[in-house]
């Protein structure tokens, strides 16, 4: 087991463990927020046929050559059925927006262009201006091809790509599994919602907020177990099918930190124990039969942000996400303060400024406990060599997976 590793370091190792999970095919109404697992392929052309834009007359353009003129009208071509027939020559058709275009015509006039008395009656239509050849005429294929591939594998989906894929034709799509989750927050000391709070305990922060971060990072929590410290707890918390090993809490060096030893005894390998940063250095990971095992320190901030920074990278790279959220450069907007020789991920407001910029300022006091600071946007990367942060240097910034980019 190596010690005391980088963060690029840790990240490294974390990310060499993961394997992709298994592609499934889901009905397009189920399928937002998920990963497509292959690049999709147009099996239509868009739009299917040559179609009007505009509500006006199918003409042959040099029929219109000397407008102003009026023309015979014949035939129709509504939305939602093939046109009347072919468009004779010397004439003009009724055609709707998004109907299909009469063999023989090869332009639009709109209605704003023309004039006829009784539509009912009058077998004539008065155009005041010559369309050119293609004028108001979307060709088949022109939105996209058969074989064009506008999703590529490993893009998320979302309500555009469910728009897109219905424009094809597809009613289900393929993507990957969700990898799943097995959660195990440990400690005698910790409590759920409304229950009173005996001498010495605290309220459970780490299982609810980390089961709707695996969420938010396009996973699924199979389950969340309880374990206390009793020798054997946590093992036994542990066992259990899943893709992910999650566990929170027990990483340090107290009595009853027990997480090391007793998943050593199980047959967890540890590959690092703990990283060169603040929050959440004695982060602990390792692999249980292939399987990753990730256990981050119990003070809550450390627990949030070790997921950000190592749970949800791995996520994503179990479902073949093609792009892993990688920091953007941004400007501080204070001072703040560093761990010295520790990478620092301090918790940050993300703004603009007047020239669009995007500044950073401290979302409170950074203790491990103060988890309030999570509800700011992000996370301000602040080197290990640096005493300070000062106001004005530009330093990599994450925002949260539940943020907005701004
Ligand atoms: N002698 C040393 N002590 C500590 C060190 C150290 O290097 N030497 N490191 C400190 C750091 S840094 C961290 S981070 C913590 C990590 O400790 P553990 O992972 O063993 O976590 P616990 O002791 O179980 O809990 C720490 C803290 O968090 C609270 N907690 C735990 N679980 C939850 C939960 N589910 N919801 C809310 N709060 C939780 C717990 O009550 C403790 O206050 O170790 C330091 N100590
Ligand atoms: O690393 Mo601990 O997470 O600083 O509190």
């Amino acid at each position: 087991m190596r010690l005391d590793l980088s963060v690029p370091d840790a990240l490294g190792a974390v990310l060499a463990t993961a394997r992709q999970t298994e592609p499934e095919t889901v009905p397009l109404a189920d399928a937002l927020g998920r990963t497509l697992a292959e690049r999709v392929l147009a099996p239509e052309a868009i739009p299917p046929f040559d179609t009007s834009a505009m509500d006006g007359y199918a003409v042959r353009a040099e029929d219109c050559a000397h407008a102003p003129l009026a023309l015979p009208v014949a035939g129709s071509s509504m939305a939602g059925a093939a046109p009347s027939g072919p468009l004779a020559p010397g004439t003009a058709m009724p055609i709707a927006t998004g109907a299909p275009l009469p063999s023989g015509a090869d332009a639009i006039v709109p209605v704003e262009w023309t004039e006829r008395a009784d539509a009912s009656q009058d077998e004539r239509v008065q155009i005041s201006r010559a369309p050119e050849a293609g004028r108001y005429i979307r060709r088949a294929g022109s939105a996209l091809a058969v074989g064009d591939a506008p999703l590529a594998s490993g893009v998320a989906v979302t309500p555009a790509a469910i728009g897109m894929l219905a424009a094809m034709g597809l009613g289900s799509v393929r993507v990957r599994q969700r990898p799943r989750v097995r959660l195990v927050v440990t400690g005698d000391e910790v409590a759920g919602p409304g229950a009173p709070l005996a001498p010495g305990q605290i309220r459970d922060i780490n299982g609810p907020a980390l089961a709707a971060q695996i969420d938010a990072a396009g996973a699924e929590v199979c389950e969340i177990v309880q374990a206390d410290d009793a020798s054997g707890s946590v093992a036994q918390a542990a066992r259990g099918d899943a893709d992910l090993l999650l566990l929170t809490g027990g990483v340090s060096v107290g009595p009853r930190d027990r997480v090391l030893a007793d998943l050593s005894a199980s047959g967890v390998v540890w590959h690092f124990w703990r990283v060169r940063q603040r929050p959440g250095k004695p982060l602990l990971f390792g692999t249980w039969d292939g399987v990753p095992v990730l256990a981050l320190p119990g003070n809550p901030v450390s627990a949030s942000v070790g997921f950000e920074v190592y749970g949800r990278p791995l996520i994503a790279a179990m479902l073949g996400r093609a792009s892993g959220a990688e920091p953007i450069n941004a400007r501080l907007g204070e001072d703040l303060a560093t761990a010295r020789g520790l990478h620092t991920f301090a918790r940050v407001f993300a703004r603009r400024d007047s020239c669009g910029q995007l500044v950073l300022t401290s979302a409170g006091p950074q203790g491990s406990h103060v988890y309030r600071t999570l509800l700011g946007d992000g996370l301000a990367h602040l080197p290990a060599d640096w005493d300070l942060a000062p106001e004005g240097s530009v330093v990599p910034y994450s925002p949260f997976a539940w943020t907005p980019t701004c």
